[in-house]
């Protein structure tokens, strides 16, 4: 799936601006970006539900309307409250499912993937949000698509489902599929994501793989203990590398690596009981990195 160009004016308001990115097959893109930044509206430009004003976004090098059976192509959820409340699971399936051709059988199959076969017989309007956004998966696979586009898959699940997702996601990538997926959750995206695409106000802020993105947005610091703490905050001294002391009796080294640190201390024969880098969280960038913009959006509004 790839974006070129891709952009989307409401009036004299830009809500994607031109945006080029590009979600691989066997792998999960996690899009992220602050409330507002246009990932609905992307996603919704992949489906056709949306005219971009310029640009295009397309699979296999082909835009949605371009596509002879787009069912077996693409799935989505985006809204997972979209559902009729009267119609019952299997019957909301069953209409998706006539619609692009396909009969009982692939509705059953789809049930049991995401574990609502016991719920089948009941109406769509008793579920609770988890159990629609299960519902919602259910209808983005109906067609057995290459590439799956998930807006908040993750909304309204409990831990147990939450991880069921995760699993159903790495299985449905690691079949060759492109899974293209939002979520505010970021412990979680962390934890799912293989590349990332972050927007912000519509522009693209970064695309790059998981561990890149986090590595080349984290300050570089190592926390180091030893017996001999003075000595090394002296030998860290003369090296003229700057630490400062932490809370549980070690060091905070910021700006380098472990081995630069473990080199100085064997240069000056100080033993060490501990020597480890410290990786900030996704959200700890993420927030970082979106900061300026997310003020800028709460000041104007
Ligand atoms: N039909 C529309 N008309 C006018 N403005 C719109 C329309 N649809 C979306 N917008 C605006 O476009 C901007 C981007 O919205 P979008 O839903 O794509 O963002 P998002 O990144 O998905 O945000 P969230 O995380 O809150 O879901 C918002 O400011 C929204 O108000």
């Amino acid at each position: 799936m790839r974006a070129r160009g891709l952009t989307k004016r409401y009036g004299s308001k830009v809500v994607v601006d031109d945006l080029s990115f590009t979600a691989e097959p066997g792998a999960i893109t996690g899009f992220l970006g602050p409330n507002g930044a246009g990932k609905s509206t992307t996603m919704r430009m992949l489906l056709g539900l949306t005219e971009p004003t310029a640009g295009t976004i397309t699979i296999g090098g082909y835009r949605i309307a371009e596509l002879d059976d787009p069912s077996r192509i693409v799935g989505a959820l985006l809204d997972a409250r979209a559902v009729h409340p009267q119609r019952t699971a299997f019957d909301h399936l069953l209409a998706f499912a006539q619609a692009a051709g396909l009969g009982r059988q692939r509705v059953e199959e789809v049930l049991d993937l995401v574990g609502l076969a016991d719920a089948a017989k009941r109406r769509a309007g008793e579920f609770s949000l988890g159990m629609n956004q299960r519902l919602g998966i259910a209808t983005a696979l109906l067609g057995d698509p290459d590439v799956l586009v998930f807006d908040e898959p993750l909304n309204g699940l409990d831990p147990e489902g939450v991880r069921w997702a995760r699993t159903l996601l790495r299985n449905l990538a690691a079949e060759g599929r492109t899974i293209l997926f939002s979520s505010h959750l970021m412990s979680e995206m962390e934890l799912t994501a293989d590349n990332l695409v972050v927007i912000g106000q519509g522009r693209l802020v970064a695309e790059s793989t998981l561990e890149h993105f986090v590595l080349a947005h984290t300050t570089r610091t190592v926390t180091v203990s030893s017996p001999a703490l003075d000595d090394l905050g002296r030998a860290l001294n003369r090296a003229g590398i700057a630490f400062e002391r932490g809370g549980s009796g070690n060091l905070l080294v910021t700006g380098t690596d472990p081995a630069l640190v473990g080199k100085i201390a064997a240069a000056e024969g100080i033993a060490l009981d501990e020597l480890t880098r410290v990786r900030e969280s996704l959200e700890d960038v993420f927030l970082r990195l979106t900061h300026d913009v997310t003020e800028y959006e709460s000041r104007a509004a």
